[in-house]
């Protein structure tokens, strides 16, 4: 029979340790609940104890301040902390003072044992302090389960030098978690340096990254340092990385093989000492399928993938962000507002396709032009729809596959609105775009089920499958 593992607990609240310690028990594990810190250090002191869940927030001492002293004396106790005050910077100071693991409140149960399960299994590792970061200004805003996931993973990574590939859409904040990365990380005393592979001329890209020697190319009157290099000591943010062109993945690729690099024009190995952080709003997996980009270099990158939910799956962060925009824009010098309720709906009910910047904007706009003080939904109604008409007219060229459908769906929804309930509405709609898309492939490679499947970047068994389900003609060689 295996031995009985002690769990000690610390909660001010009652009722959680009530609900704690009958979970853990019938999970097997003996309980030992206090209310106090003081207490806890004591059976801490007296080796009591095979894992500790604590609470921040507690009557005589704060739980983070413990962790650093528990981990002095012992080691090898792993201590779980719970906080209700779920910010990003509670995540990190948790990780920075050694808490194996921290937990946002409310958690379930489920989630609470599967950590106390992986805290008594992990092996034995010194966790080694890390200095520590001040201040309490929050850099990263937002209180959604999908944000306290990101906060804890980024809370982790402060302790590490993983290189970190961060995606979402447009606006959603990947510079600012990649400073983020850096600003509470261990490199934080040295330089953080951002390189836009979207903004820079692709012919000049590898000079940029990593300098180039006087002569190496027209032009090139004196020796350029490269972003490599003035990121030494710190970290290199690689923007846009899908916008790399093809001979500047391959040199970067070997960099991170290597862990050095030479200049353009070059002949001298420099090391390379620098954090990688890259970020997308592309599909990368999508472009490497088309031959864009290097899978191998993909998962050079993606070791530590982090994706950043649009700004309408976290609908619960608009209001917080939105006041905080809000005092961002006083700070900068604009008249200081405030949102009434009706306000705060509005805002919920738009679809913010350019993300948090976009409602940064508004919030700007609404500070700048609005007299009142307290801004009601009619404001940002108006506001909406002008960025909305503006947009409209503003655009150039023809409509886009996604513009046109969005279009088509949004006159289908109207319809249907008085009518009967829609049903399965995602299949239909995917199929009506699947049907043409497989029908052109077909024709194209003129019923070549091999040809057409390479075209699409699909597996031949599963465009055989979808022909079925979609009831396509199966004709060779038309037209
Ligand atoms: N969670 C957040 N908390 C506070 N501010 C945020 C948050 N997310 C984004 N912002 C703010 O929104 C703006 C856009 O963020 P950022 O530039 O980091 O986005 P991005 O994903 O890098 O955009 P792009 O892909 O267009 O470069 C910035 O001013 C940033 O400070």
């Amino acid at each position: 029979m295996t031995e009985t593992r002690t769990i000690l607990v610390a909660d001010d609240d009652r009722a959680i340790r009530t609900v704690l310690t009958q979970a853990l028990s019938r999970a097997g594990y003996a309980v030992r609940a206090t209310s106090s810190a003081a207490t806890l250090w004591r059976w801490v002191e007296e080796g009591l104890g095979d894992l500790v869940v604590t609470d921040v927030i507690m009557p005589d001492e704060n739980g983070l301040d413990l962790v650093p002293r528990i981990r002095r004396v012992r080691p090898d106790l792993r201590v779980v902390v719970m906080s209700a005050q779920s910010t990003f910077v509670t995540a990190v100071k948790a990780a920075q003072r050694g808490a194996f693991e921290y937990l946002p409140k409310p958690f379930d149960l489920k989630e609470l044992l599967a950590v106390v399960a992986r805290a008594l299994a992990a092996p034995a590792v010194i966790v080694q302090e890390n200095a520590e970061t001040d201040g309490e200004k929050l850099p990263l805003i937002g209180r959604s389960p999908a944000m306290q996931d990101i906060y804890r993973t980024v809370a982790r990574l402060t302790t590490t030098d993983l290189t970190v590939m961060i995606t979402g859409e447009s606006g959603t904040g990947k510079e600012l978690v990649s400073r983020a990365l850096h600003d509470y990380g261990r490199r934080r005393a040295g330089p953080f340096i951002a390189i836009n592979m979207a903004a820079i001329p692709r012919e000049l890209i590898e000079s940029e990254l990593f300098g180039h020697e006087r002569g190496a190319f027209t032009g090139a009157l004196a020796r350029g340092v490269g972003r490599f290099e003035q990121a030494a000591g710190g970290t290199l943010f690689l923007d846009e990385i899908g916008d790399m062109p093809p001979e500047a993945q391959t040199r970067l690729l070997r960099v991170l093989q290597e862990g050095e690099f030479t200049t353009v024009g070059g002949r001298n190995p420099i090391k390379a000492n620098v954090r990688i952080v890259a970020a997308t709003h592309r599909d990368l997996r999508q472009a490497i399928r088309q031959g864009l980009f290097r899978e191998d270099l993909f998962y050079r990158l993606n070791v530590v993938p982090i994706r950043l939910p649009p700004l309408r799956e976290r609908a619960e962060d608009i209001s917080l962000l939105a006041r905080h925009f809000l005092e961002r824009a006083k700070a900068s010098g604009l008249p200081g507002k405030q949102l009434d309720e009706t306000a705060v709906d509005r805002l919920r009910q738009h679809s913010w396709p350019g993300n948090a910047r976009e409602l940064e904007n508004l919030m700007r706009r609404l500070a700048a032009l609005y007299p009142q003080e307290v801004i009601g939904a009619d404001a940002v109604h108006a506001e909406l729809m002008d960025a909305e008409n503006q947009i409209d007219e503003g655009r150039s060229g023809p409509e886009t596959l996604e513009q046109a459908v969005e279009r088509h769906l949004s006159g289908f929804v109207a319809a249907q609105r008085d009518g009967l309930p829609v049903r399965d509405l995602y299949e239909r709609v995917l199929a009506e775009v699947e049907r043409p898309l497989l029908r052109l492939a077909l024709a194209a490679t003129r019923g070549n089920q091999i040809k057409a499947a390479a075209m699409l970047g699909l597996n031949r068994n599963t465009l055989r499958k979808k022909i079925r389900e979609l009831d396509l003609p199966v004709v060779r060689g038309l037209p």
